[in-house]
């Protein structure tokens, strides 16, 4: 495990229904957040140095990943910063489509991270977007912890993470995220294959992750969950 001062600060910020989906059976994007929560997840976006997703949600959702207040992008812009944070894809196969939103939608830096086994064309129509970089990090599924210093080397030092649910479950394994934000919502989704907050393999009884509780906040109808992770 790298050391905290080897990488950014990372945090997954997600929202969750009161049975802990992250979407529904069908991987369909479920409005969990209400606009209090979304311009809550728009100042977070606005402070961070970088926003992380991987690809299952960029195929899923599609998202722009943009900050949505013009006056926090003025105060980024007046603070010399790129309108928008730095978006990161975390992609191994580099499917990351190129007509995505968040090529078409906002200014400023975007990086791709691939593993060693994505198609060299694919590589190549991605590195040739605008403000894109591809950096490859892993032989088959991308090393996080490995991309996790990269990324360091790229002067992040806040990164965000918005999901989805085995992004969330790889970087928790990988002991690399610091703190979750997790906003509950007052929905059931249900359906035992709908995402969760951490998917992927689980954690044997000895391996499960403790949290330290830092906050409780109510937010309309829902509740925003802040947790540290302990080490
Ligand atoms: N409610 C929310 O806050 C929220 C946020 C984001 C996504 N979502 C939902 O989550 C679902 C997408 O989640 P998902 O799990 O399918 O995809 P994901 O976004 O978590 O992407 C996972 C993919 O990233 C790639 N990857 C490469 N290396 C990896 C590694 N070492 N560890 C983990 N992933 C690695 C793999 O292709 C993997 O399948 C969608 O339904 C979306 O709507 C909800
Ligand atoms: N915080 C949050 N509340 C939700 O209810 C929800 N469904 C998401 N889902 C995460 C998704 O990946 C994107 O954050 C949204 O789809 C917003 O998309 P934009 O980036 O604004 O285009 N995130």
């Amino acid at each position: 495990m790298i050391p905290q001062s080897d990488r950014p600060y990372i945090f997954i910020n997600s929202a969750v229904s009161a049975d802990g989906k992250l979407s529904t059976f069908e991987r369909k994007q479920v409005k969990i957040s209400g606009k209090a929560d979304f311009d809550r997840v728009d100042e977070l976006r606005a402070e961070t140095d970088a926003i992380m997703v991987g690809i299952g949600t960029v195929l899923a959702d599609d998202p722009s990943l943009t900050v949505k207040s013009e006056e926090r992008r003025q105060a980024r812009a007046a603070a010399g910063r790129d309108e928008n944070p730095i978006r990161i894809i975390v992609d191994s196969k580099a499917r990351t489509p190129t007509d995505a939103d968040i090529f078409k939608k906002g200014k400023g830096r975007k990086i791709i991270v691939v593993s060693e086994s994505a198609p060299k064309d694919k590589i190549d129509a991605l590195s040739k977007m605008p403000e894109t970089k591809v950096i490859v990090a892993g032989s088959d599924r991308v090393n996080l912890e490995e991309m996790a210093a990269q990324l360091k080397n790229e002067g992040i030092n806040r990164l965000m993470v918005e999901g989805g649910a085995t992004l969330n479950y790889g970087l928790i394994s990988a002991g690399l995220v610091d703190e979750l934000k997790i906003f509950v919502g007052n929905l059931i989704i249900g359906g035992k294959t709908a995402p969760t907050f951490a998917d992927g393999e689980g954690f044997s009884e000895d391996l499960i992750k403790k949290l330290v509780l830092e906050d409780v906040e109510r937010i309309e109808d829902g509740v925003l969950l802040t947790w540290k992770v302990k080490y």
